[in-house]
């Protein structure tokens, strides 16, 4: 997720059904007492959506039930996107923005969510009857007209003919029909899922909303043709793709029609990823990644660790509660000094942020053989080379600006179980940062971890988190993590059950081991 996007840390479900009986309907109770929806279900994610628009950003929205349903976490990350660019690109003497959106909905999501919270400027297109006038009575109920134009188009047309060519916009974005019309749909009763790929989850969507002949990169292709007649008047025209296979033919597509640079990036949130792609006609325009790109890893980041936390291994901690749990982590993080900040304070969940301004988890040894040896020398040394013996101190001038930011959500799961989820939010993602190997040497009990990365640079803060994680392994019964290689495929380890111990996932570049005394070794090989 973007660093910005506020569903970081997902809406407290029990929270917005005692606040909103339209979600509650759709909220069911688990056995724990945990607050679920079903996400297959389009009229929960539809009571979802609507409910979070009004609760966190002042917008009435009334969905039509036989329409996408925009969900909130994949719009805001476009939308932070966008405005990542538009920092890079856009004079900072220019105040007003003005964007374009292009097939807008049934509730124009981004005109909206970008008028309410930034000021932005929309004309937004739309060829669907029912989208075009649900946009309208959203723009109406939310008095958004001020800001937002929706203007009803055919098909055939993407831009030309649609906007003001004599009016400058600074950028278009567009969620185009990601399906291929031709190959859309079950095609016998035998056949449940059609070749390419179909939507997973149960839905609303009308099928002309997400298919479209010749399917998105004929949708964008379509785009592309028009973008260059309009160059002078677009700075940056941007696009979603749903499917990875996609970018392409579509880069290929933009090299072919003469575009001067273009970037893309990946969307996360949850089990789905979408990319984005911007690119530009313009000369003067580099489209160089966005900041949060620019690191590693596509600004992805190491995903959440997840950790299952049971009553029964906790005994010995103290009080079985998310407070404790919190206040441990919270311990271990001042202890590699840190800052934390609380962002949430419930009884059942609660999150801090932590923040790292130097890399006091490298080399731990190492260091603690050279304060050993300061401490000597403060006894036994002349006080001209105690002196040198400080300002060599290894690692220190090349964290000086190290800054890494992530994220500790405690909650209660079940009965037995809390949860602790550790979350990248930015930075330490740098080379210097990346040279980790060795850093996650712990020894806990008679448990030793020892996270080994040989020329796979994996960021820095995976092990930090990893780290302090350890520390409190005597209470850690699942682990359940994943490493993806961008370069390759997934190198996946998942669950890691802590029970079994001494294993070993190996792969080329990438090594991990878990030592414990009495456990036979190979047991959760993944390769
Ligand atoms: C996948 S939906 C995206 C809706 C909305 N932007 C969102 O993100 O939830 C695609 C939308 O594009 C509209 N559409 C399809 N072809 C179009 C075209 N040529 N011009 C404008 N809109 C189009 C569809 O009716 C549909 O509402």
């Amino acid at each position: 997720m973007h660093p910005r996007n506020p569903y970081r840390i997902p809406p407290d479900f029990k929270e917005l059904a005692l606040k909103f009986p339209e979600f509650r309907k759709h909220a069911k109770q688990k056995l724990s007492g945990k607050i679920e929806i079903d996400f297959k279900d389009a009229a929960a994610v539809r009571a979802l959506s609507t409910v979070l628009l009004k609760r966190d950003f002042n917008l009435e929205v009334e969905l039509p039930p036989d329409r996408l349903v925009p969900t909130l976490p994949l719009r805001l990350n476009y939308l932070l996107w966008v405005e990542d660019l538009l920092q890079l690109t856009k004079p900072a003497t220019e105040q007003i923005v003005h964007g374009i959106d292009i097939g807008t909905g049934a509730c124009c999501i981004y005109p909206i969510l970008a008028a309410r919270t930034k000021g932005w400027h929309f004309t937004a297109t739309e060829t669907d009857e029912i989208n075009y006038k649900c946009s309208l009575e959203t723009l109406e109920r939310n008095c958004l007209q001020t800001h937002v134009t929706i203007v009803k188009v055919t098909a055939e047309s993407m831009l030309n003919g649609n906007i003001d060519i004599n009016h400058q916009y600074d950028f278009t974005m567009c969620n185009p029909p990601f399906f291929d019309s031709d190959s859309f749909g079950p095609k016998s009763r035998s056949e449940k899922r059609p070749l390419p790929m179909c939507p997973k989850s149960g839905g609303s969507a009308s099928a002309t909303e997400i298919a479209v002949k010749g399917g998105e990169v004929k949708f964008i292709e379509n785009l592309i043709k028009e973008c260059h007649e309009l160059k002078s008047c677009v700075r940056l025209f941007t696009t979603m793709v749903g499917h990875k296979s996609s970018l392409i033919p579509i880069k290929a597509l933009l090299k072919e029609a003469g575009a001067s640079s273009w970037n893309e990036t990946e969307f996360c949130q949850g089990r789905t990823t979408r990319w984005g792609l911007a690119w530009t006609f313009r000369d003067n325009i580099t489209l160089v990644s966005s900041p949060q790109n620019r690191q590693k890893n596509n600004g992805k980041g190491p995903p959440p660790l997840n950790y299952l936390i049971s009553r029964e291994r906790w005994s010995s901690k103290g009080d079985f509660t998310v407070s404790c749990v919190l206040f441990k982590s919270v311990e271990l993080l001042n202890s590699l000094k840190m800052e934390v900040r609380k962002v949430k304070e419930k009884k059942d969940r609660k999150a801090v942020e932590f923040i790292a301004k130097e890399n006091t988890w490298s080399n731990q040894r190492r260091k603690q053989r050279e304060e050993k040896r300061v401490a000597k020398q403060v006894f036994e040394e002349p006080e001209s080379k105690k002196a040198k013996v400080d300002a060599d101190t290894p690692g220190q001038k090349q964290n000086q600006n190290f800054c890494l930011k992530g994220l500790i959500l405690v909650e209660e799961t079940e009965e037995d179980l809390i949860s602790l989820k550790m979350q990248w939010i930015e930075g330490g993602l740098d080379s210097d940062s990346c040279s980790i190997r060795g850093m996650l040497s712990s020894k806990h009990d008679t448990q030793v971890y020892k996270l080994m990365f040989k020329s796979w640079s994996v960021p820095q803060c995976l092990g930090m988190l990893r780290r302090a994680c350890s520390l409190i392994d005597p209470t850690v019964v699942e682990l359940e993590s994943r490493v993806i290689d961008r370069n390759k495929s997934s190198l996946g380890f998942q669950p890691f059950i802590t029970g079994a111990s001494n294993w070993t996932c190996g792969k080329k570049n990438f090594e991990i081991v878990k030592k414990s005394e009495k456990h036979d070794s190979g047991k959760n090989r993944r390769n």
